[in-house]
């Protein structure tokens, strides 16, 4: 059983299209991240799972169920954080859990407790006095203490400064979940991914580009440095090529797919290169290198499923 699972999705907003003919199946467990630049239509596709939104057309599955028939119990058991942190600011955070507690029925007082301890909150307090970075981790704690199967955390972090962003990914790092449950966290900070995934996902344009581990997606994709003693050669055609910069006189090439052998360094020595060394890319680089292509007007994606 997938924890999400679509076909075909389709999502258009007046002649504007958000998901187009997503398939994208996530299995249960670990924590799945989803990235994709500005627009690439996440946010959209936590609105179908969530059922807010129907698609246009195609399916999504959440927790075996189409999204748009999810009861209330099936609701229970998907918890959602997004970056508004939006709590009743009248409530003090002892109340909050206590009304939580009656409304779901996998409660785990514990859990809320010992999550709340990474945050510089007192059971007392007021919603309303709380920083941004605590508001946070009381919607984390809040999310987790409700023993999801799922858990969507649509870029949580957003707005909290760097203290705050750490107190949140350990706090979620460190937490024990139901064997199975199944985290979908998407983010633009690419060091946020890099520590928390275990399956990275890339939608670009509404669809699935990558799905792979971090670790695999990694080796896919390198940089070659080339020293052009005279002109710089037209560099567009190059198989697999992600993003050209020029660094103090060097020629940065980062590359998917071409580390397998040396043909990539031999087609630079054909364009004239006098000199080329290929080195790895963390995963930040490497991520922002695959989305900036799919940036360039009318560029072919590298395929890369
Ligand atoms: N209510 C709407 N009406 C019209 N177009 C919309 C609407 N909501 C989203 N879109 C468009 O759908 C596309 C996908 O938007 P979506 O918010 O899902 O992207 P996203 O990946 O979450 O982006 P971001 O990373 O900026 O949050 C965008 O081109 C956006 O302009």
């Amino acid at each position: 059983m997938y924890a999400i699972d679509t076909r075909e999705l389709c999502l258009r907003y007046r002649g504007k299209t958000a998901l187009d003919r997503l398939t994208l199946a996530l299995p249960r467990g670990g924590i799945h991240a989803i990235v994709g630049a500005n627009g690439a239509g996440k946010s959209s596709l936590f609105r179908i799972l969530l059922g807010f939104t129907a698609p246009t057309s195609g399916s999504a599955r959440v927790l075996d169920c189409d999204s748009g028939a999810l009861t209330p119990a099936l609701r229970g058991r998907i918890g959602f954080v997004n970056e508004e942190h939006t709590l009743p600011g009248w409530m003090r955070i002892a109340e909050l859990a206590a009304m939580q507690a009656r409304q779901y029925p996998r409660w785990n007082a514990e859990r809320y407790a010992q999550v709340l301890r990474n945050f510089n909150v007192q059971p007392g307090q007021k919603i309303a006095q709380l920083s941004r970075g605590e508001r946070a981790g009381v919607n984390l704690a809040l999310a987790l203490a409700q023993s999801p199967d799922l858990l969507i955390l649509d870029e949580p972090t957003l707005g909290l400064d760097v203290v705050a962003k750490r107190a949140f990914l350990e706090a979620l790092l460190f937490i024990t979940l139901e064997e199975d449950a199944t985290i979908v966290y998407c983010s633009h900070q690419m060091e946020e991914i890099e520590r928390v995934a275990d399956n990275l996902v890339i939608l670009e344009r509404g669809a699935l580009r990558h799905m792979s581990a971090p670790g695999d997606f990694c080796e896919r994709v390198h940089l070659w440095v080339a020293e052009f003693p005279f002109r710089v050669p037209d560099l567009a055609s190059l198989p697999g090529l992600l993003e050209v910069r020029l660094i103090d006189g060097l020629t940065h090439l980062m590359v998917f797919d071409q580390n397998q052998d040396q043909d990539f360094g031999s087609r630079l020595r054909l364009l004239g290169a006098r000199s080329v060394h290929q080195s790895p890319v963390g995963l930040d680089r490497a991520i922002n290198g695959f989305l900036a292509r799919g940036h360039v007007a009318n560029a072919p994606l590298p395929t890369a499923a």
